[in-house]
């Protein structure tokens, strides 16, 4: 049976599928006739709809062409520049916000935290209702603007908090934005408590405006009017009797009843401070409304006198990915390429250096219909009129290869590709299919590009996660930056916008205010990702970026360019170089990740336990002892740090994964398998803990502590006998009383010799990472002393069984004054000489120092201790204490 028509589809479902279900009615045959109906219908749809002569002529009709229109665009109106909000006068406020939230889970809350996020401003939150936080830190102000996602939690405040808060806006000239919310009684005209300002809730609202006059607009372009209702029934308006008000934005109502007054009514209200002296922003509703979201941000740049101003400036990249790559029927035509390059011109325009970034997999050149490969041929006269950069030879994820060898060569037929056809080679920019190998990090890859094609800079969605996308953040690898890639919402498979998920309102929505519209506001640096596939068909790249240039052009005043990949890096990485340090997450964790992970690397060569240190404390004598147990197994040792692989902190981290990985070798028997590793410099390094946390969430911590001034004098030692010049020249006593004024290398030993046993601070940063049931702490003295009981406690937390029985295993050696391993009945092996070193006794002036030295640190240690429920104090922490409190 041919089909000719969609209307053929409904007989053929009416004729012979009741026939089915009335006369055999067996649940198998109603089965099968569904799947015959099904695959019709895709035949139908492969092999008519889309090869079929008319189907240019169907969706060629619909294609949706740019329609935004606007004073701006049109070059009617100049408006003045946007103003600067930075004030002349000396402020006294650190450019963060405090938003006051009703609760921790509260939806306007979330929705204003993100915006903080996304934007990079530095925020804390905290429930209003609750005693007022530390506003001021010496002479500063902590905060620069006060949110309140709920005006009355502010309005009705006890007379007490709102009096400090009050004076602390007044004195360090802090601004307050205050959202209304929406409330089941609907008020008219009600007054805001205190203030000479009306409001009427519970409105609909339509067609919205910006007041042009106002000195808060900067980001927000004023001039055009929102048509249509505004979301929401909800909405509050304000009415104001005193000059200290100016309306900031406007709508109508959006009511049949309300056809005789046709006066705006005024939905954000500015307070000047011509009341009470302090400078306000009043939302009559939440972020729902996308212009609300801008006023917010330019509010935050008025009222902390450009503290918190964002740049205007905005980079836009557009990738076209799969260049010659698309199926037959999907590819680009002779008139596609004359659109994309009519598009760039117009775009070009608006958006100083703008040019498609073509990225192309040379194998399936003049692989579609005849048609399209004259499209092919196209692109490539006009080959200097876009920028380019390579994509796999085939198109192949990078991870699939089996060798660095093969991926090379691959990519060399590509360089090869482009050198036959005029590519030019120069770019220093690659990405890879889905983003296998940028990120996790697949070695193989960055070697591989950096050989064949020199490349400096790469773009992907994945790190740290595709999801959410404010927080995808940039790296540099190998030399290699790591951009974030951004989304625009087309994917390969919309080609058509009859198709669009969620239909053409959807990406117009997106478009017009929605997410690829305020992703643009809010990332400075922008790389869109985009296929072939979305410039042929129904061009919807064309239509959604010409579009979303002018949206923003109208809305906004923003300066948008565009520059070469590598030139984005740098800017980038001059605007955040915080972020080139990578921060590497366990590619298991993430779906998406595991898929793009080598089928011949598994998570499993991870480490479950950290022996954390800190140094001196016994941490060789617990990681050998554990290495005894048969279903414990450490690292295989490092040529350097010998036993110790020192990832977390230092150089070693910028090696990657792999390299990390490659110390745990696959287990044969994975059940009885517990790794570990021990690095005693992990315990007081800044980074470690984060860096772990993101690795290893669930890894269980373990550290030894005791007496910190016994511990600095036995790493005194340690670093005399390993020949530090430093420590040879100079006492312990001159090395730990050296004072500021000291030279640079004694300071730098006193340091290193003194910080690790702030213990309580480091513990504290380590558990701002870590929940506390994943921690262990050992006594240092009991270890040395009994190391049988600490390590079966310590087999009891890491819940091993069977349990190990060390009482036949370890032994005390009287000569060497310590516990060894017994070897045989009367021999033992103990540790090296380099631990449990002769050396003469401390001088009591030292460890009297020492005492004083460490008092407030211990005190806070035994504090941390009884918070995580320990029962008994260490003796060593008694005894420091005691004996300074009687000195
Ligand atoms: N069983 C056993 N054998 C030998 N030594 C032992 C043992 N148990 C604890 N200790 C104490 O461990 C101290 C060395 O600590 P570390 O291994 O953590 O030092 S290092 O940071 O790895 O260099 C070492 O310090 P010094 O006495 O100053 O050498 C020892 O006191």
């Amino acid at each position: 049976m041919k089909l000719t028509t969609g209307d053929a589809v409904v007989p053929l479902l009416g004729a012979i599928a009741p026939r089915y279900v009335v006369k055999q009615a067996t649940v198998k045959r109603c089965v099968a006739a569904l799947l015959l109906v099904s695959m019709a219908s895709i035949f139908y749809y492969t092999h008519y709809i889309i090869s079929s002569p008319l189907s240019s002529l169907i969706h060629r009709d619909t294609r949706p062409e740019p329609a935004i229109r606007c004073s701006t665009l049109r070059g009617a109106t100049r408006l003045p520049k946007a103003p600067d909000h930075r004030s002349e006068a000396r402020l006294r406020i650190d450019p963060k916000v405090l938003v006051f939230v009703e609760t921790l889970y509260s939806r306007l809350g979330r929705e204003i935290a993100e915006l903080l996020v996304y934007n990079r401003i530095k925020y804390k939150v905290e429930v209003a209702g609750k005693s007022l936080p530390v506003l001021t830190n010496l002479d500063k102000g902590r905060y620069g603007v006060l949110i309140f996602e709920n005006l009355n939690k502010y309005l009705q405040m006890d007379k007490w908090n709102r009096e400090l808060l009050d004076k602390y806006c007044r004195e360090y000239s802090v601004g307050i934005v205050g959202f209304t919310p929406p409330g089941e009684e609907s008020l008219v005209g009600a007054q805001l408590k205190g203030f000479p300002l009306f409001v009427h809730t519970n409105l609909r609202l339509k067609d919205a405006q910006l007041n042009a006059a106002s000195p808060i607009l900067r980001l927000t372009r004023a001039g055009e009017t929102a048509w249509g209702p505004l979301p929401g029934y909800d909405w509050t308006i304000f009415q104001a009797n005193h000059s200290t008000y100016e309306p900031l934005a406007w709508a109508h109502r959006d009511s049949l009843d309300y056809a005789t007054n046709k006066s705006p009514l005024a939905t954000v209200m500015q307070d000047h401070g011509r009341y009470d002296g302090i400078q306000r922003v009043f939302f009559g509703g939440g972020l729902k409304f996308w212009l609300h979201k801008l006023l917010l941000l330019d509010s935050l740049s008025y009222l902390s006198h450009g503290q918190l101003s964002l740049s205007l400036n905005r980079m836009i990249l557009v990738d076209v990915d799969d260049i010659f790559v698309g199926e037959k029927g999907t590819r680009l035509k002779k008139d596609d390429v004359l659109a994309l390059l009519a598009t760039q011109q117009r775009i070009q325009a608006l958006v100083p250096g703008f040019k498609f970034n073509l990225g192309f997999s040379g194998k399936y050149f003049h692989h579609g219909t005849s048609e399209e490969n004259l499209g092919d041929d196209m692109i490539l006269e006009n080959v200097d009129r876009f920028t380019w950069f390579s994509h796999m030879w085939n198109h192949q994820q990078p991870h699939l290869y089996e060798n660095v060898t093969h991926l090379q060569l691959d990519m060399a037929l590509n360089k090869q590709f482009a050198k036959e056809y005029g590519i030019p080679t120069g770019s220093g920019y690659s990405v890879s299919p889905h983003h296998s190998g940028v990120y996790p990090v697949h070695e193989g890859l960055y070697e591989a590009w950096k050989k064949v094609w020199n490349i400096k800079v790469t773009s992907t969605e994945e790190y740290p996660h595709l999801r959410p996308a404010r927080l995808r953040r940039g790296f540099v690898h190998r030399g290699i930056m790591v951009l974030p890639r951004q989304t625009c919402g087309l994917f390969t498979h919309t080609i058509f916008i009859e198709r669009y998920p969620g239909g053409r309102d959807k990406l117009d929505e997106s478009i017009q205010g929605g997410e690829l519209f305020q992703t643009i506001v809010y990332n400075p640096i922008n790389i869109f990702m985009t296929h072939m596939s979305n410039y042929g068909n129904d061009r919807l790249a064309l239509y959604t970026f010409e579009s979303v240039i002018k949206f923003i052009q109208c809305w906004t005043n923003l300066r948008l360019s565009s520059a070469p990949p590598l030139q984005l890096g740098e800017r980038y990485f001059q605007l955040y170089p915080e972020e080139m340090d990578p921060v590497w997450g366990n590619p298991c964790d993430d779906p998406r990740h595991q898929r793009i992970w080598s089928k011949n690397k598994t998570c499993d060569q991870l480490p479950r336990f950290l022996v954390i240190g800190p140094q001196k404390t016994g941490t060789t004598a617990l990681y050998t002892f554990l290495s005894l147990h048969p279903a414990i197994s450490s690292n295989l040792p490092s040529p350097d740090t010998f036993e110790e692989i020192q990832f977390f902190n230092g150089k070693n981290y910028y090696r990657g994964l792999d390299w990390y990985m490659s110390f745990f070798p696959a287990a044969k028997n994975e059940s009885s398998r517990y790794l570990f590793e021990k690095s005693a410099t992990y315990f007081d390094g800044e980074l470690v803990p984060r860096r772990a946390h993101a690795l290893l969430p669930k890894a269980k911590l373990i550290t030894i502590l005791l007496s910190p001034a016994r511990r600095a004098y036995s790493w005194y030692q340690h670093t005399k006998v390993h020949g530090d010049v430093t420590a040879k020249n100079y006492s312990f006593h001159s090395v730990i009383t050296a004072t500021d004024t000291a030279p640079k290398a004694l300071r730098d030993l006193r340091n290193r010799c003194l910080n690790p046993g702030k213990y309580s601070q480091h513990l504290e940063r380590w558990l701002s990472y870590y929940p506390a049931q994943q921690l262990h702490i050992i006594d240092g003295e009991l270890l040395r002393q009994n190391p049988i009981e600490t390590l079966h406690e310590l087999q009891r937390f890491l819940k091993i069984t069977p349990t190990f029985n060390y009482s036949t295993h370890l032994r005390y050696d009287p000569k060497k004054g310590f516990f060894c391993q017994v070897t045989n009945e009367d021999r033992t092996k103990c540790l090296g000489k380099s631990k449990g070193r002769q050396y003469p006794p401390m001088e009591d002036r030292s460890y009297k120092f020492l005492q004083r030295y460490y008092l407030s640190h211990n005190t806070a240690l035994v504090k941390l201790l009884k918070r995580l429920g320990s029962r008994t104090i260490p003796q060593w922490l008694k005894d420091d204490l005691t004996d300074t409190v009687m000195t």
